[in-house]
């Protein structure tokens, strides 16, 4: 703004220099018969142009702009940062199945077959230029992801082709960028002939430029020697990520979003007023619903308050918004944690108190680990994982006390609208709390508890986790040796 500022008013000035000269200049036989206005000419001549054409308004005006921009630029994101988000958004498209154009376009729509449903609603309607969907494709070209690359370089080239001959001093990228990179994505998956007329329509432009002509003449050449290439459609696979087993499980629940419960078909999955038999909870026992049974999942509707809630996120807050965690560290699998320990303030004990009672286990430490506050910003997510260490060598052993036999997780915010997480066909709401054994009674892990955060697709999302231990549970949950148990 001041940069703007300072060029306006030396803009202005100069403007008002030049209709002074033109008004001077209007009767050009009156200025030499004043003698005031023969020596201003002379003047004029000599030193007031010069004054103009050698000030040094201009450079000053951008020389403060840079040293402004290079004050703050090591806080800027980096281009690691611009890549991550730009995956965060690829990994929505995936697994929320959202449509490139739409998301271009602003809108949020999952589009299977003849099906069209609107995942998200934004309060403001907001779209991407031709640049920003070049960004999102060049960063996966760059890691020969032709899947994601080719349907967003397609908007960029369609978004350019629109806006053709307006430059925007902003963009990174032009029409021939654009085009340039589709076609060499389109030959990498195996679609010479759109390669080819791509790349034809680059020469239009830049006919001068002799890598694309080469390519041209490439691509006719490879059609000629298979003419069948012509027609082939590719088909591209999306590149493999880890937890390929998993992976069409864990897509399918975040995109099904739970359907309705089914407990009225398994009387087993009740609800109830749960007291544990604990005094503490007597006066105010806890809706309790049986989500599932093996391997068995409890849900604890209400379990924190809103000013609990908040409280939480409160105390966490120091942790995970420090200024370098911000929007970027959130974006892409980014989630932020901290661990609050009981002393920090009372509200904590009260919730171990009360997760006590509930569960009738220890959760003192050692025995319990710290309460862990996570923070998911968009497209953060947890992989499908187990709780409990698989390995002998896991870091989960240095506290001691065993393995985590039971995870007891708060629902401290949902991500607006989209809920992060599913239980089988159902989701859970905020301030509850699930409650699982992630450990049989003989000690060994439940290969049932895989579970996993799907990636936020609004806003951002709160959870709080309460990990609890094997040791000091001997008598609390005695073991068996059924491997059933
Ligand atoms: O965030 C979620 O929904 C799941 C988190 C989780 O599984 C974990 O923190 O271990
Ligand atoms: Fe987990």
């Amino acid at each position: 703004r001041r940069y703007l500022r300072g060029e306006e008013a030396r803009l202005r000035d100069l403007t008002r220099f030049y209709e002074k000269v033109l008004s001077l200049h209007e009767d050009s036989a009156v200025a030499v018969e004043n003698p005031l206005l023969a020596y201003t000419l002379i003047k004029r001549l000599q030193s007031d142009w010069k004054n103009v054409v050698h000030s040094l308004e201009a450079s000053e005006n951008i020389r403060a702009l840079k040293d402004g921009y290079e004050k703050v630029e090591q806080d800027l994101p980096a281009f690691e940062d611009l890549e991550g988000a730009a995956r965060a958004l690829m990994r929505l498209q995936d697994v929320y199945m959202l449509n490139v154009k739409g998301l271009a376009r602003g809108v949020f729509q999952r589009v299977t077959g003849s099906d069209v449903t609107d995942l998200y609603s934004p309060r403001r309607f907001f779209s991407l230029t031709a640049d920003d969907c070049f960004q999102v494709g060049k960063v996966a070209y760059d890691m020969g992801d032709y899947y994601h690359a080719i349907p967003w370089l397609e908007e960029a080239v369609s978004l350019f082709r629109g806006s053709y001959g307006e430059w925007k001093t902003e963009d990174e990228a032009s029409l021939e960028d654009a085009l340039d990179h589709l076609a060499f994505a389109c030959f990498q998956a195996g679609n010479v002939s759109r390669a080819l007329s791509l790349s034809r329509e680059f020469l239009l432009y830049s006919p001068e430029n002799k890598r694309v002509a080469r390519n041209v003449l490439k691509y006719e050449r490879l059609l000629a020697e298979s003419p069948h290439q012509a027609a082939a459609e590719a088909v591209i696979q999306r590149p493999n990520v880890p937890h390929l087993q998993t992976r069409d499980a864990y897509e399918e629940l975040c995109q099904t979003l739970g359907t309705q419960p089914v407990r009225y078909q398994i009387p087993s999955l009740y609800c109830s007023y749960e007291t544990n038999s604990s005094p503490y909870l007597l006066l105010q026992p806890i809706r309790k619903e049986v989500v599932h049974l093996q391997p068995s999942i409890v849900l604890y509707h209400d379990f924190v308050s809103d000013s609990e809630a908040q409280k939480i996120r409160e105390l966490a807050e120091p942790w995970v918004s420090v200024p370098e965690a911000s929007l970027c560290l959130h974006m892409e699998f980014r989630s932020v944690s901290a661990w609050l320990k009981d002393t920090v303030d009372p509200m904590l004990v009260s919730l171990d108190h009360r997760i006590a009672a509930l569960t009738g286990l220890d959760v003192q430490p050692p025995y319990a680990e710290y309460l862990q506050v996570v923070n998911y910003g968009i497209g953060g997510h947890y992989e499908p994982h187990f709780d409990h260490a698989t390995s002998p060598t896991s870091p989960l052993y240095r506290m001691k006390s065993g393995n985590r036999i039971a995870t007891f997780m708060i629902y401290v915010s949902l991500a607006l609208e989209r809920p992060g997480f599913i239980i089988g066909n159902r989701r859970t709401t905020k301030n509850a709390a699930l409650f699982w054994w992630n450990l049989r009674r003989n000690g060994e892990g439940d290969g049932d508890t895989l579970h996993a955060g799907c990636p936020v697709l609004v806003g951002d999302k709160w959870v709080a986790n309460k990990w609890i231990h094997e040791y000091g549970q001997e008598s609390r949950r005695p073991c068996t040796s059924s491997p059933e148990d």
